[in-house]
């Protein structure tokens, strides 16, 4: 429960649609019990002009006590209906202040968390799956929403009655009060239980059917291996055997509403024939008039919807709680990037002393004591074999995490006094794993800026290599990517990916092998680009092919996390060293294909 203290900030701030809604909901309920009185009194009319009216058989003024008669009785159903239309206004209001206020709460609630969500650095995204991530955002506020929203509304809504009706109940006679109310105790516990069986239940068929869900879109997201290694039979199979779990925990939720709801029933018309019973006693006694037996079987019948509402909103705090746990878990972590407040111009000169990166999660030493310099306008190559920590090396320079030990130096400044936004936004940096948007090929490239001309898109494109496919497309620079448009291949991504960094005329590139499936030709007309458009700025390519970075100014050479060689393509050709033989390799393999 502590954890639902954490939206009571919320409750200040919309404390003009929470106190208004309180207050309708009280007037909302007078407005509900009043017509019981009036059904009472109404009904003790009924009796006593009855008998007035019989008491003239024969005489003329028969028909005159009839009209009184006919108009009192109308008097009192006009009288009803009033009550009745005013309680519906307010319950109007009611709504329209505490169902509001949950949305509004529901608002703020899902841009806190995104907006803190984006704060958080790389290392929590690799923690956590998108699923987990887009739960909370969505399924889980929606239950704090729950809880903000209707638990509290039907909450207040019950204690007011409930109060209300009782002294009313009392006011009347007490020993027909206690009758009445006799079996409600028996509803609220048998509520209590059964709601707690509907909860499991219903949270094992919400499982049920993530799994379901999930497994429905990875096999039609994998759909091109499903159809090559012909696996479609055996995900029907299991398809089935998913969807016959799930309809047997839906059946299973519904014996027990089927069993609930006539037991609920019983229970009331227990009740009411309690008050039958005990009420005619206490007629006969005349401790009550008949109107009022009228009054309490109204009442009685007015307090099951409540009573029923209670179990399901202690279902709702219970989920709710549950919710705001987990998104204040998330709410409470603090990035594990701190930004510096310097703004620096970015020259270029990067430097790595003694720098050693641990992997948290896996304890993997990526990068061991390494150390070396870039100067403003020069060209950084790493290469190595997989795993050798290249691209670990490119996040650091980017501030996706920090060193586990050592100092990295941007501009003679250390990385960590940097704005780290302004820093990165100064950077074109190219992942190696290409994402493009769902969006158009020219919003794609776009996407660092805030404002773009067509000219600048198309002369990224140009630079990139990659202007040419997209005017063969029917609709150019508009044609949609991702799953609503049309799919580029391996090498047309990376140029697309590459423009985007182009766009930006960055200070300083970083390239994370993103010409790996790029043709040698293309390579070539790219790098001649870069050379153009970056000349005196700084660039660091990360590669496979010598034939990349060749012209390099300084080429690293790293393995298992240390730089084992260092400098320029002839000079590590001449030292006839593990660069040198990577090289002939290459050779060897250009010749042979
Ligand atoms: N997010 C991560 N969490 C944990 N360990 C990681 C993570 N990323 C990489 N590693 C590990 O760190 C080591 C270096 O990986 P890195 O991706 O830097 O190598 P690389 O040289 O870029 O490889 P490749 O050429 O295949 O892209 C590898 O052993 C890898 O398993």
């Amino acid at each position: 429960m502590k954890h639902l203290f954490f939206l009571n900030k919320y409750f200040v701030k919309y404390k003009w649609r929470v106190i208004p809604g309180v207050l309708f909901v009280v007037i909302s309920n007078i407005f509900g019990v009043v017509p019981a009185q009036v059904i009472g009194h109404a009904f003790n009319l009924i009796t006593e002009n009855i008998a007035i009216y019989r008491l003239f058989n024969g005489f003329d003024r028969q028909a005159i006590v009839y009209d009184i008669f006919g108009y009192s009785l109308l008097f009192f159903g006009a009288l009803i209906l009033i009550l009745y239309l005013l309680r519906g206004l307010f319950l109007f209001f009611m709504r329209q202040t505490i169902i509001l206020m949950s949305r509004h709460i529901e608002y703020d609630m899902k841009n806190e968390i995104y907006a803190h969500y984006q704060e958080l650095s790389l290392g929590f995204y690799r923690r956590n799956n998108t699923g987990d991530l887009m739960n909370r955002a969505t399924e889980d506020v929606n239950r704090v929403r729950m809880y903000v929203g209707p638990a509290i509304m039907y909450a207040i809504n019950t204690t007011v009655l409930f109060c209300l009706v009782i002294y009313f109940m009392f006011s009347v006679n007490s020993t027909l009060a206690i009758y009445a109310l006799l079996p409600l105790p028996v509803l609220v516990v048998a509520i209590y239980y059964v709601n707690t069986i509907i909860n499991q239940k219903s949270e094992k068929i919400q499982a049920q059917l993530s799994r379901l869900s999930s497994f429905v879109q990875e096999r039609f997201s994998g759909i091109r291996v499903m159809k090559s290694y012909v696996r479609e039979t055996q995900a029907q199979e299991i398809f089935a055997d998913e969807s016959n779990a799930y309809k047997n925990n839906s059946m299973g939720l519904v014996k027990v509403q089927a069993f609930f709801y006539p037991t609920m029933l019983l229970l009331v018309g227990i009740s009411t024939i309690l008050t039958i019973y005990i009420g005619g006693k206490q007629v006969i006694n005349g401790a009550i008039t008949p109107g009022n037996i009228a009054e309490f079987i109204v009442y009685v019948n007015q307090l099951t919807f409540p009573v029923t509402m209670l179990g399901w909103v202690t279902t709702l705090i219970q989920r709710a709680a549950a919710s705001q746990k987990r998104i204040n878990e998330f709410l409470q972590l603090q990035p594990d990037i701190q930004s510096g407040g310097q703004e620096i111009a970015l020259d270029g000169n990067i430097t790595f002393k003694n720098v050693s990166f641990t992997y948290a999660d896996t304890g993997i030493e990526a990068i061991k004591n390494v150390s070396f310099e870039v100067q403003k306008g020069q060209f950084l190559a790493i290469i190595g074999k997989t795993g050798s920590g290249k691209s670990t090396l490119a996040n650091l320079m980017m501030r996706m995490y920090d060193a586990t030990s050592g100092e990295i130096l941007v501009d003679g400044k250390s990385i960590h006094e940097l704005d780290l936004q302004k820093y990165r936004s100064k950077i074109g940096f190219v992942p190696q794993e290409v994402f493009l948007f769902s969006d158009t090929i020219k919003n794609n490239i776009a996407f660092g800026l805030n404002t773009v001309t067509d000219g600048q898109v198309e002369q990224a494109a140009k630079d990139a290599a990659v202007y040419y496919n997209i005017v063969g497309f029917d609709q150019q620079f508009e044609t949609m990517l991702g799953e609503r448009g049309i799919t580029l291949s391996g090498g047309q991504k990376q140029r697309v990916s590459i423009a985007r960094a182009l766009i930006k005329e960055p200070q300083m590139l970083v390239f994370d092998d993103c010409l790996s499936a790029v043709d040698t030709k293309t390579e070539e007309e790219i790098l001649s680009n870069l050379g153009r458009l970056m000349k005196g700025r700084t660039s660091v390519l990360i590669a496979h092919r010598i034939s990349t970075i060749k012209n390099a100014d300084k080429i690293l050479v790293l393995d298992e996390g240390k730089i084992i060689e260092e400098g320029t393509h002839e000079e590590l050709l001449k030292r006839g060293a593990a660069y040198a033989e990577l090289y002939q390799n290459q050779l060897l393999e250009e010749e042979n294909s």
